[in-house]
């Protein structure tokens, strides 16, 4: 008998699934644009138990929301007709009907406090779906904690749908498991198995659908690199994995303003249909980072780079064009993708989707010769800024207390880690 007087049998299976970095290209990628992502090590865990005996429930368990929900079977059957379910499997997703998204959002409110978090809705009518459809009406337990800011940017609702999909797969015994056994990166000793490519494109695909639920129009990129992990490029749901020998370091520093990345996309595709000739422009130009970044992430080999101790260099007593360096050393390649952000953030200003809080941001580490642009939806949320590989530990704790003294949180994490993992209890 669990602490919750729940009746867990033996099966308990736990997903993780990694939150991301948008390096270029968000909401654009929404367009058509290239947008290149990484994983970032911090992650989504969702936990399953199976129940058994009387328990005839639905259980979620929201710890950062301080949110318990549970669901008797026959509340469900009341409201939704599951006939048509068994005959959905993994290479059957479909997205949500209409009729279905009323009724599970019924479900929600009637279970919802009423003063949860707002956003909290979606996620809730997301697990529903995900699990009616995977796992039918099995009585199940699901836990999912995060180590990630919600709501910030870092893709929390990709991670908490890859992760709850993978844990109820695992469950639905629709896996096959390879055995890796031994620590994980971290070094913890919590067995973490590989996911096959078979099964990530299975779990990728039932992910989207619950992004959907929560972004309204996603693009696909924040799942695809929840679940498979790594640095990659996606445009138009087509996804290539970056390999790269260039040291990505950055900070991360958290506005703490919330925001809704449905609605922000929602704002941006408002203002393209109102400017549609312009906004292309912009959304191509996007496309053209992308590219370039992805060929300077590929084209890392030794003869291409260039130490620069670049001083400032003045002609007729006037800095010499805008690519003044200051004395940190830096390869071409940092250079040039340090451009790039510039550029890309930009041209983030340009669709509606900063925020003063991210312009200080940009503008208190150009002080420190470094450049920083919005990631993920942005309209506040988080900021990411490339840090050169020579910067010293001195100089960026300095940046950190530079931010923190404006009220910022700043974190830096392992970017470019694998995906989707799931552990056998
Ligand atoms: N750990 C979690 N538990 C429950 N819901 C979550 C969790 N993480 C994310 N979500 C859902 O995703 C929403 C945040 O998604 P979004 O607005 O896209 O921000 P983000 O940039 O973090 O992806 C939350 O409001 C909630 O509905
Ligand atoms: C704005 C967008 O490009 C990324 C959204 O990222 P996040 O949900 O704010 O972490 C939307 C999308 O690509 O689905
Ligand atoms: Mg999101």
């Amino acid at each position: 008998m669990g602490d919750d007087g729940l009746q867990a049998c033996g099966v308990v299976m736990e997903a993780r699934a990694p939150g991301k970095v948008i390096l270029c290209g968000e909401h654009a990628v929404v367009h058509g644009a290239t947008a290149v992502a990484a994983a970032i090590g911090l992650y989504t865990h969702a936990r399953i138990h199976l129940l058994t005996g009387e328990d005839n429930l639905l259980v979620l368990d929201l710890p950062p929301f301080q949110v318990h929900l549970s669901w008797p079977l026959s509340q469900i059957q009341s409201v939704l007709d599951l006939s048509s379910l068994h005959k959905a499997y993994p290479q059957d997703v479909q997205s949500i009907s209409e009729s279905w998204s009323a009724k599970l959002k019924q479900l929600t409110d009637e279970q919802l406090p009423a003063d949860a978090d707002k956003g909290l809705q979606a996620g809730v009518v997301a697990y529903l779906f995900l699990h009616l459809y995977i796992l039918g009406l099995q009585p199940t337990k699901m836990t999912v904690t995060s180590e990630l800011p919600i709501g910030s940017g870092l893709g929390s609702s990709a991670a908490f749908c890859v992760s709850i999909t993978g844990a109820l797969l695992a469950a639905a015994q629709q896996l096959d498991l390879h055995r890796h056994l031994g620590p994980t990166e971290e070094g913890d000793m919590q067995r973490w198995l590989d996911v096959d490519d078979k099964d990530l494109d299975i779990i990728n695909r039932w992910a989207f659908e619950g992004e959907k639920i929560i972004h309204g129009r996603p693009s696909g990129i924040d799942n695809t690199v929840s679940t498979f992990g790594y640095i990659v490029k996606f445009r138009q749901g087509q996804l290539s994995r970056i390999q790269t020998t260039m040291p990505l370091n950055m900070l991360l520093t958290n506005t703490k303003v919330g925001r809704d990345t449905k609605s922000l996309v929602a704002g941006v595709g408002a203002r393209a249909q109102r400017h549609p000739k312009s906004m292309a422009a912009i959304f191509d130009a996007v496309d053209s980072i992308s590219e370039e970044v992805v060929s300077i992430l590929q084209s890392n080999s030794e003869e291409s780079r260039i130490e620069h101790n670049i001083v400032e260099s003045k002609k007729d007593g006037h800095a010499q064009s805008e690519l003044v360096h200051n004395t940190v050393s830096r390869s071409v390649e940092e250079i040039k993708l340090e451009e790039l952000v510039q550029i890309n953030q930009g041209l983030l200003q340009s669709m509606g989707v900063s925020h003063p809080c991210i312009d200080a941001i940009c503008c208190r580490t150009s002080k420190h010769k470094l450049q920083s642009k919005l990631t993920g939806a942005g309209g506040g949320g988080c900021v990411l800024t490339l840090l050169p590989h020579c910067l010293k530990s001195k100089a960026i704790e300095e940046v950190k207390a530079d931010l923190a003294a404006e009220g910022f949180e700043c974190f830096q994490a392992h970017i470019g880690g694998k995906g989707v993992q799931i552990s056998k209890k």
